[in-house]
């Protein structure tokens, strides 16, 4: 493209420039941000770029997601920067950077009812006087754990302002990274629960050359809490290690990071194992597939063809769910056809030591299978479930405070991908 992006800071404006475009047909990526760029946020836009034909990157710093208390005021900005290194970047299209999003006719003044009694106040409140902004959307349960124990309001005002960024510029897919673990999950299941028409795209963390996560917030770390904060990758990988070549416990893996971050001088805001939502859902082996095949296809010969078709048909149907990714399906119709075994109708021309012994064929398939198919192992989960042992991919979330920086970062532990 090369050429400078457009920007706008009217959300009307915002508004009609999408519009206009998707009217030509034309699909539009938005990647939000708080700005202050970094080499994460441009990991961002370049993965937005193939996805649609526009990219738009949003800049606000948002003061509905902090706490009166946060660090709202000290947040760091650079306008300028940040339009340059995206007109350098040649792939955006336009930058969306309001100076407020709760400005309505005027009736919004920042913090002004900071210090009111509540249990959950932002740095942006309804007045009493009935004007500026009292509607939020909550991610009830995804809100509550790991990071907003100790932010309660952050995630119901990501969770507005990713809506009220939705409703303005109306794209078709948005980026978010999986640095931030939480939120990612959070806008998934607010698309999902809202029937937003918008496809939500995690992309992957981006690290400096020593392991630490970019962060816009790092710049706020002195040299000294620059090194202690990264004892939160240092502790996340040997967590790692230990977990993929040891026999650990969850609780054993939490407690490697809550010492390595003590020991270097940092304070643990929270450690916790999740289940990871989904993962790639790879084609089965072929080898074991071969081999699953023959494997009852000999016990069909050898020992089914004088009973009933019913169970001919039964045995075929495994065989060729096998060959399907899904092992929860093929697992279930292994255990169908053990308990049909087991019943005494469909089995009466069959004598009892070949009903034995193929009931026990089953449960060693079931075996195989479940060794086989470990490395497909699909997690049909949304929520952020705590787990208690790594029998299935994981992510390990950490928050820490490093001085007056809270810093956030996550590691997945894929025990079926060593
Ligand atoms: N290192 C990173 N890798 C991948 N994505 C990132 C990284 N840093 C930020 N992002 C993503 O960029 C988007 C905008 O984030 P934001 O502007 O808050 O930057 P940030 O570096 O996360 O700032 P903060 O210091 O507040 O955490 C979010 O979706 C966030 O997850
Ligand atoms: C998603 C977001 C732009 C909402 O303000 C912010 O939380 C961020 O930058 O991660
Ligand atoms: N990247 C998340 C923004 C925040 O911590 O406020």
């Amino acid at each position: 493209m090369g050429s400078e992006p457009e920007v706008m800071r009217d959300k009307a404006a915002m508004r009609l420039w999408s519009r206009s475009r998707r009217s030509q047909g034309k699909t539009v990526a938005l990647v939000p941000t708080m700005g202050f760029l970094h080499d994460g946020h441009l990991a961002l836009i370049r993965t937005a770029h193939p996805l649609a034909d526009l990219t738009v990157v949003s800049i606000y710093v948002n003061p509905g997601q902090f706490a009166p208390s946060e660090d709202f005021s000290t947040y760091p900005s650079d306008l300028t920067g940040d339009l340059k290194k995206l007109a350098d970047l040649g792939i955006v299209h336009a930058v969306f950077c309001p100076s407020n999003l709760y400005d309505y006719e005027g009736g919004f003044s920042e913090m002004s009812t900071a210090d009111r009694v509540s249990s959950a106040v932002s740095c942006i409140e309804a007045e009493d006087d009935g004007s500026g902004h009292e509607t939020w959307i909550r991610v009830e349960k995804l809100e509550r754990g790991l990071c907003g124990k100790s932010r309660p309001v952050f995630f119901r005002g990501v969770a507005t302002v990713v809506a009220k960024l939705f409703n303005i510029v109306e794209p078709d897919v948005a980026i978010f990274g999986k640095k931030d673990y939480q939120q990612w999950r959070v806008i998934c299941r607010m698309v999902r629960d809202l029937d937003y028409a918008i496809k939500i795209v995690g992309s992957e963390i981006v690290r400096e050359s020593d392991g630490l996560a970019m962060s816009s917030r790092n710049v706020r770390l002195s040299p000294e809490e620059r090194v202690k904060a990264l004892s939160i990758y240092n502790s996340m990988s040997k967590a790692k290690y230990t977990a993929l070549h040891e026999q650990t416990t969850c609780q054993e893996i939490k407690d490697i990071v809550i010492q390595m971050v003590d020991k270097a001088g940092g304070r643990i805001d929270c450690v916790e194992m999740k289940m990871t939502p989904t993962v790639p859902r790879p084609e089965p082996p072929a080898f074991h597939i071969v081999v699953l095949t023959y494997f009852l296809m000999f016990n069909f010969l050898q020992f089914c063809i004088p009973s009933s078709g019913c169970v001919q048909i039964l045995f075929f149907s495994t065989i060729l769910l096998l060959q399907r990714t899904d092992p929860g399906t093929s697992f279930s119709v292994l255990g169908f056809v053990q308990a049909h075994y087991g019943s005494t109708d469909s089995s009466a021309s069959a004598p009892s030591s070949i009903i034995l012994h193929l009931q026990q064929q089953c449960k060693l398939v079931k075996l195989l299978l479940v060794e086989a198919l470990r490395s497909d192992y699909v997690v049909e989960q949304e929520s952020l479930v705590a787990v208690e042992d790594i029998r299935t991919p994981v992510v390990i979330c950490v928050a820490a405070w490093f001085g007056k920086v809270r810093l956030i970062d996550n590691m997945e532990i894929n025990p079926c991908g060593i």
